[in-house]
């Protein structure tokens, strides 16, 4: 972590989410693995699909990542939905991954894509990047298809707790590209992601020749923001949800990520279909910034520790290869 992000530690007691996220990947390398208790993998493990297995499936993967004081793992990322099933007894058991994981020094990201106009994106922001609250992460996966600008509170929230976001840009599904994709190549011009960084690199970059996609603007935006917020370190608070499985997208619609100064969440890898090889290609300049996360692909190999640890040091390693 540099001296600067150092210094500028909270009242919490926590360095910048960014600072924070980039010497572990440095340290641990960029594998997350995504703790996803679908309901056949809880068979597959023989548990039952109620919230005393999704705790047990949890806790179990948990062990797993921080591999006996040595972690496997840059971060976490557990799928909200799947606990939301169960109610409220199912969220009881991811509040106690994230306390457990808190305790074990394991950055985590609920993924729980959530989005709303900004006066009830307040609520989410407190429920999932608020100090004090059973459900905080340090990071939360936002939707920002009512606008990017409907998710000021959560992000002034994360800037101000330490905390960070991961916006969908591209996402990894086939569908993804008939909303994300549109304005490319229709001769629009995206707008300036701010005032204060209009004609900036990063807003340029990102903005792309080719016009103004939605994803072109979504990735202007983080970019502004992380411009204004992320100091003297090399990632700031606003990360982007890149799919693994279409990391050459974003060239292709003339979106430069390696300017955004956030880090690429890379869902896809393993059980979607893509590779570490591919992303590294796919993503190219912007590699060094990218956290490739898998659930299934990982999952598979429990239900015991020694399997999943095995799976996730083949992992790493062939992210690191
Ligand atoms: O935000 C995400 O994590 C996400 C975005 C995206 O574009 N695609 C995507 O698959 N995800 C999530 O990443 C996880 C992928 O799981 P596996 O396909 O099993 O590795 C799921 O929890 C998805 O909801």
């Amino acid at each position: 972590m540099t001296a600067e992000a150092t210094a500028r530690v909270g009242t919490a007691g926590r360095a910048p989410f960014g600072a924070r996220l980039a010497a572990t990947m440095e340290s641990v390398g960029p594998l997350c693995l995504g703790i996803d208790p679908h309901p056949g993998l809880l068979k597959d493990w023989g548990l039952d699909d109620t919230a005393a297995g999704l705790e047990a499936f949890s806790l179990t993967a948990l062990e797993a990542a921080a591999g006996g004081g040595s972690p496997l793992v840059a971060a976490l990322k557990p799928q909200v939905a799947l606990y939301e099933r169960h109610g409220s007894a199912g969220m009881a058991a991811l509040e106690r991954l994230l306390a457990e994981a808190r305790e074990a020094g394991i950055l985590t990201i609920a993924d729980a894509k959530r989005g709303d106009i900004g006066s009830t994106m307040a609520g989410y922001a407190a429920a999932w990047l608020a100090d004090g609250s059973a459900l905080a992460a340090d990071a939360v996966t936002l939707s920002p298809f009512l606008g990017f600008e409907s998710l000021r509170p959560a992000l002034d929230m994360a800037a101000e707790t330490g905390r960070g976001v991961f916006v969908l840009a591209l996402t990894s599904n086939p569908e993804g590209a008939s909303v994300q994709h549109v304005g490319h190549d229709d001769g629009s011009a995206a707008p300036s992601a701010s005032p204060a960084s209009a004609g900036s690199r990063p807003a340029e970059a990102a903005r792309g020749a080719a016009g103004g996609s939605v994803a072109a603007r979504i990735v202007a935006a983080a970019a502004a923001e992380n411009a204004l917020r992320a100091g003297g370190d090399r990632l700031g608070p606003v990360g982007l949800v890149v799919g693994a499985t279409v990391a050459d997208r974003a060239r292709e619609l003339g979106i430069d990520l390696s300017a955004v100064r956030g880090a690429l969440l890379a869902p896809g890898y393993g059980a979607q279909g893509a590779t570490a090889e591919g992303m590294r290609s796919g993503f190219a300049d912007a590699w060094p910034a990218v956290l490739a996360t898998s659930s299934r692909g990982i999952l598979r190999a429990g239900p015991t520790v020694a399997g999943l640890a095995e799976a996730l040091r083949t992992n790493l390693s062939d992210l690191q290869g």
